[in-house]
């Protein structure tokens, strides 16, 4: 199956500051992928060079099977920009009208269907509607254009709880309704635990791990007991994060085979805990871990 995104060493640096680095990374089709990382971390970075937006300093970027920001590649995928950017003097009916002109396979009565299920009025112009509903008018023009692939950045940071909730709510729909994959970023775990089905933790410019959640939240384990040396543990367990009381240790390995030993108590983490777990220092024993599945 076609990769949705391809990256192969992929990197960007502004000025002397990398914003991403060695990112390799092999996504399929299909799957609702949650980006998640702190500030600066180069999220934004990576969308803009899988949107096509930003050239690579170094390695190589592919979507949908060809390289970003080929024509083909712009027709076939939609990008909702950080802040759900519309235009604040137009109406919602001007940006349908603009969507049509603008994409070749744009679906009128998806955007119309849309814009009437939200209850916006066509004549209301966008900087006068609420945070929530400039975020859905945003989500409407970018599935409007019926893409194989819709990149959102951070697309419910600004919003209350309950718009949060609901713009999410009408990305599922349209996930399930059209055949979609979707990258989004978020700061936000408890979002992606509901949206998402594949991870991808970006830290310091680069991906500590990427895969599926079922998969990644099967193979990582709390282990606690008394305290020992992260180099003592057996070598297929690889140490994502280590803590240490004087008598006690807890470790955050990723494993593919079982935990015999009975001096630790094993216990499976949230997604939650597998983020923050990748998003604190590394553990100084064992080389990083990435993933890539
Ligand atoms: N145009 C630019 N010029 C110089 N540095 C930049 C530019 N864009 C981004 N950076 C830097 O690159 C790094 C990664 O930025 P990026 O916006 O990709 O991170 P992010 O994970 O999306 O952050 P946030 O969550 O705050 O949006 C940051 O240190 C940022 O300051």
């Amino acid at each position: 199956m076609t990769a949705v995104l391809q990256a192969r060493g992929l990197g960007k640096r502004y000025g002397r500051r990398w914003a991403l680095r060695d990112c390799t990374i092999d996504i399929p089709a299909g799957h609702v992928v949650g980006l998640v990382g702190p500030n600066g971390a180069g999220k934004t970075t990576l969308l803009k060079l899988a949107g096509g937006q930003l050239a690579p300093t170094s390695g190589s970027v592919a979507v949908l099977g060809g390289p970003a920001g080929g024509p083909a590649q712009l027709a076939k995928v939609g990008f909702v920009a950080q802040d759900t950017p519309v235009y604040a003097g137009l109406s919602v009916a001007d940006h349908l009208r603009l969507g049509a002109r603008l994409n070749r396979g744009w679906d009128a009565a998806l955007a119309r269907n849309r814009i009437g299920q939200l209850g916006l009025d066509l004549s209301h112009r966008a900087g006068n509607l609420s945070g929530g509903q400039r975020a859905q008018l945003a989500l409407t023009l970018g599935l409007a254009k019926r893409p194989e692939l819709l990149i959102l950045d951070e697309p419910v940071a600004s919003l209350d709880p309950l718009a949060r909730r609901e713009f999410l709510q009408g990305l599922m729909e349209a996930v399930a309704e059209h055949e979609l994959s979707v990258v989004l970023s978020s700061h936000l775990v408890a979002d992606l635990e509901r949206t998402c089905d594949y991870l991808i933790v970006l830290v310091d410019s680069r991906v500590r791990v990427a895969g599926q959640i079922e998969n990644l939240l099967a193979t990582h384990h709390r282990l606690t007991g008394p305290r020992r040396d992260p180099g003592r543990l057996p070598a297929d367990q690889h140490v994502v994060s280590a803590r240490h009381t004087d008598r006690q240790s807890t470790f955050v390995v990723r494993t593919e085979a079982p935990i015999h030993d009975p001096a630790w108590t094993v216990s499976g983490l949230s997604l939650e805990d597998l983020v923050l777990a990748y998003m604190e220092k590394p553990a100084a024993a064992r080389p990083l871990l990435e993933v890539q599945q």
